[in-house]
């Protein structure tokens, strides 16, 4: 795959990577899933789970081996396919709080956007500065060096989005797939104290600190 690069940096789209006829028979194969009964956000897990209490995976569920349709759907970038992949549904309104995904337990990290479009915001870590993104649906998006490590990304529960011309563009339902890889030695190298946990870690800030600031804006809050 060659690489059409973005702001913030790292961050690299495939647009149009799968056919609308492909997206369409995806569709079709998500509403025939077992999803979750609960408004709001809904996920579902494929190969190691995603634990919500430590933000890696769920040592005690065995691997979950990937349907045809996943397998067809694997960014071929990598040298291996991904340990961890969470589909998303996220009907309009709905969105996923700031977060960076956790440093120490994954490395290389991508994004199926299908259904619709909605705008993606980063937010540097340090400075704040803010960089809104447009996810078109059929588009594979990397997030790799900075925009992996030093910007939180997150969506915001809102029924439209405005884009820079003005136009209010109404959301409709999207889903997402992100693939995860665990990071060998699960040790992130990076020493951002602000988004990394590694570097938290090494500071004697406790894991604990991520239970108690669940309000979706902090640094280790893994948000699948
Ligand atoms: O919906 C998306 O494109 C991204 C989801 C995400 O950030 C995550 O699952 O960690
Ligand atoms: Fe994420």
């Amino acid at each position: 795959m060659n690489e059409p690069s973005l702001e913030p940096p790292g961050l690299v789209m495939w647009k149009e990577f799968i056919t609308a006829e492909a997206e369409c028979r995806l569709l079709n194969i998500f509403a025939g899933l077992d999803w979750p009964d609960r408004p709001g956000r809904r996920s579902l897990h494929y190969g190691y789970t995603f634990s919500y209490k430590t933000f890696g995976i769920d040592e005690e569920i065995p691997f979950k081996p990937f349907p045809d349709w996943l397998t067809a759907l694997v960014p071929s970038g990598e040298e291996r396919l991904p340990d961890q992949v969470c589909l998303q549904h996220y009907p309009p309104g709905t969105g996923i709080p700031p977060h960076v995904d956790t440093h120490s337990a994954y490395d290389q990290l991508y994004s199926l956007s299908l259904g619709s479009s909605v705008t993606m915001q980063f937010r540097h870590g340090e400075s704040g500065a803010k960089i809104d993104v447009d996810l078109p649906p059929r588009s594979m998006t990397q997030m790799k060096d900075d925009s992996r490590l030093h910007w939180t990304h997150g969506i915001r529960a809102r029924k439209t989005d405005t884009l820079s011309d003005g136009t209010v563009r109404p959301r409709r339902d999207r889903w997402s797939i992100t693939y995860r890889w665990l990071r060998d030695g699960a040790n992130c190298p990076c020493e951002n104290e602000k988004l990394c946990d590694t570097a938290q870690r090494c500071k004697g800030l406790e894991k604990e600190y991520r239970w108690k600031k669940q309000n979706g804006t902090d640094a280790a809050v893994g948000a699948s």
